[in-house]
């Protein structure tokens, strides 16, 4: 690419940037300078250098895993040398060999993830640090080991199933890679559940509310205030992390909070303010006329026609005129798919024959259990969307 685009989209990126910093958090300008780095990372690199650079993200990644593994990112933090933390020291108190150190901490400050200016010495960033909180220290672990094993023989999956969109979860890639799905294995693995858990509540940190995304004076009005009236049920809602939120930041909700999970998720929550119960979504909805039946990141993992089953057992609970269903997932724009939301797509095709959504995908997906879609609210490129859906009026 010329020098003239190179600098053309630095002047974009420098006015996005300021936007950003006036704007608000987890905002569209955001969004649009990763968006543009990117793509002046792409119009800087030759195309040699952007092949080389996808070949070489498998071993990034294995030694991200390894250095999480061995408590590197802790031992960088508690050094109170301010010039950081030699190979020999970490080697000490890894018991790792100091040759394998350093090879794999020069992977380390290659992504960022901690700097060296000095040889074989490495010092902790703000980078450092989310990799000792659960995001990093349980997301690594725990997303390396669910998906890595079945990503690796997805291409032979897809070439033996004769390039077939996987879309049973009975025989997903990761069944026949793996011998289970992932929820499956989460439940036969109970230290990844953990992460997994701990991976799931954290992984929004710093991103807006979904209810101050979707204007929530939508619920509110018109729902009841009987005490025994149940205002959101969070299906497949983890440990209660979105609930906990709500009921923290908008406590003015009327009714009661409702938690649902499969029963070894949901045995040792204990938050105040959320009632829990132990529910499969494969099965009928036993919570009838709620005001709100709420799907986070519960779609894009299951193909069509499971999302078709879980979406007619909850129909089969709503009061037509009072219920309504909100999910919160990607809709994914059709096109410039930001990469993440590309990638997550593939993930989730390989570990349960999931898919991320198009906006089209969406409609077409609720008109086949009889919903129509109200609105779909969203910050901007690259943030899950939120999406309320009611039964079709019967207007027979
Ligand atoms: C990707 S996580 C999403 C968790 C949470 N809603 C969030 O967005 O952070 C999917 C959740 O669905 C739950 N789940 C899987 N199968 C389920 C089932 N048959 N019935 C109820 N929940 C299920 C999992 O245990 C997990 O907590």
């Amino acid at each position: 690419m010329s020098t003239t685009s190179i600098i053309d989209l630095t002047d974009q990126i420098r006015k996005e940037a300021l936007n950003e910093s006036n704007g608000p958090q987890g905002g569209q300008s955001h969004a649009r300078v990763l968006q543009l780095v990117d793509e002046l990372k792409l119009a800087v690199e030759t195309p040699t250098e952007t092949i080389l650079r996808l070949i070489y993200q498998p071993p990034e990644n294995a030694a991200l895993r390894t250095v999480a593994d061995l408590d590197v990112f802790p031992i960088l933090m508690s050094s109170e040398s301010k010039k950081g933390t030699s190979a020999t020291e970490i080697a000490k108190l890894t018991g790792a060999d100091r040759g394998l150190i350093i090879r794999l901490m020069r992977v380390m400050a290659s992504l960022g993830l901690c700097t060296s200016s000095e040889p074989e010495v490495y010092r902790a960033t703000e980078k450092t640090a989310s990799m000792t909180q659960p995001i990093g220290k349980d997301g690594v672990p725990c997303i390396y080991d669910l998906t890595l094993p079945t990503l690796s023989k997805l291409p032979e999956y897809l070439r033996r199933h004769n390039y077939i969109n996987p879309q049973e979860y009975a025989t997903s890639p990761m069944k026949w890679a793996v011998g289970q799905s992932q929820f499956e294995w989460l439940a036969g693995n109970k230290k990844h559940q953990d992460l997994f858990n701990s991976y799931m509540s954290s992984r929004r940190e710093g991103k807006p509310n979904w209810f101050s995304v979707y204007p929530i004076q939508r619920l509110v009005e018109g729902a009841s205030d009987h005490p025994d009236a149940i205002f959101l049920v969070d299906i497949g809602g983890n440990q209660g992390h979105d609930l906990a939120r709500l009921h923290a930041e908008y406590p003015a909700y009327p009714g009661r909070l409702m938690l649902q999970d499969l029963p070894n998720i949901i045995s040792s929550v204990d938050r105040p303010g959320i009632e829990k119960s132990a529910y499969s979504f494969l099965d009928p909805q036993p919570i009838k006329n709620a005001r709100a039946y709420y799907f986070r990141a519960i779609f894009h993992d299951w193909p069509d026609r499971i999302c078709h089953k879980i979406l007619l057992n909850t129909v089969s609970a709503m009061n037509p005129l009072y219920s309504r269903i909100i999910i919160v997932d990607f809709v994914l724009p059709d096109t410039d798919v930001p990469r993440m939301q590309s990638a997550m797509d593939i993930q989730m095709m390989s570990i349960g024959a999931g898919v991320e959504r198009s906006k089209q995908q969406w409609v077409n997906l609720l008109a086949s259990v009889g919903l129509q879609i109200n609105g779909i609210w969203n910050t901007g490129l690259g943030m899950e969307s939120i999406i309320e859906a009611v039964p079709v009026a019967d207007l027979s």
